[in-house]
């Protein structure tokens, strides 16, 4: 005997498929032989195909159903793989293809030699910085450091020798210079430059005075150096309060003064040529005109 299937969800909706296919069936046969009876003629075989599909499928109910439904899974679950290995790949290369342009980016903005940043990045910081300090009314100091007769010692040692030596130099000016916002430069041939913002004349005082002692005891040998057995450098200084339209190239020559003045003055030393204040006196600060006074 056989025994009524449950009324459950999916029964009801087995019928439902199952319905909907023998209507679509029958909705193509009566297409064949209704409304296009002249080219149904021509296909007799295919009305009777028509016939035994609807007629198979009333029998076979849920299972018909269920059967459709799983053949669409089938098809659809290697769509789906497909389609997921491919969303995979996509994203492992879009990630490849950010690492790269990171990488193309710092290179582009650093010296292949040294490794800190190069001259055009160099000017690029310090328009920012120059017009961060000019909005935020902060002083912004500047480094220019240059290697000891550097010509006598490439003579001396070679120019291999010449090119580990500024690679020390700049790290031990990467090393000196610590906090976040400061940018060490290669300015050009054994020319660096250090940018220090929020950093007054006396904090870029204190720096200088950190790499010369820094550089004494890393203690770099050079015999032939007139002013010491090591490695040495000459420094110029300058710090200024910024005002956003004046020319920020002001503070590089008056940083080449003070080396000029430095190496004039007879080398491994620090120079610093008077504090040029470029702030508007009614847009200063109470704080600010005390510690410029
Ligand atoms: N090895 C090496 N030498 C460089 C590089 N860039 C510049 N130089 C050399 O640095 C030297 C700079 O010499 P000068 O400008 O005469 O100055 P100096 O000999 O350091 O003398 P003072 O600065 O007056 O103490 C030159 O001999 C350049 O060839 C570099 O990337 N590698």
């Amino acid at each position: 005997m056989q025994t009524k299937p449950k009324s459950t969800l999916s029964s009801r909706t087995g019928l439902a498929g199952c319905a909907l296919a023998v209507a679509l069936v029958l909705d193509a046969a009566l297409a064949i032989n209704g409304l296009v009876p002249e080219r149904a003629a021509l296909f007799p075989n295919a009305t009777a195909f028509l016939d035994t599909l609807a007629a198979d499928m009333q029998p076979t109910g849920i299972a018909g159903f269920a059967s459709g439904i799983a053949l669409t899974l089938l098809l659809l679950l290697p769509m789906h793989h497909v389609y997921r290995t491919r969303e995979a790949r996509l994203l492992q290369e879009r990630e490849r293809l950010a690492a790269h342009n990171a990488k193309l980016v710092r290179q582009a903005a650093s010296d292949g030699l040294l490794g800190i940043a190069n001259r055009r990045e160099f000017e690029r910081v310090l328009k920012l910085e120059w017009l961060r300090a000019a909005r935020e009314r902060q002083p912004l100091s500047l480094l220019m450091i240059d290697i000891d007769y550097f010509k006598r010692f490439n003579d001396t040692y070679g120019h291999q020798a010449g090119d580990t030596c500024l690679r020390e130099v700049a790290k031990v000016l990467r090393a000196a210079a610590a906090r976040p916002g400061d940018l060490v430069a290669r300015y050009g041939g054994e020319e660096m430059a250090l940018l220090m913002p929020h950093t007054g004349m006396e904090g870029a005082l204190r720096m200088a005075e950190r790499i010369h002692t820094m550089l004494e005891d890393r203690a770099l040998p050079f015999s032939a150096s007139p002013v010491a057995e090591h490695v040495t450098v000459s420094i110029g200084v300058s710090s200024m309060l910024p005002v956003r339209h004046a020319n920020r190239s002001v503070l590089i020559s008056q940083a080449d003064e003070g080396l000029y003045a430095a190496k004039e003055g007879g080398r491994n030393r620090t120079e610093a040529v008077p504090n040029l204040r470029l702030i508007a006196p009614e847009e200063a600060t109470p704080l600010q005109s005390a510690s410029r006074a």
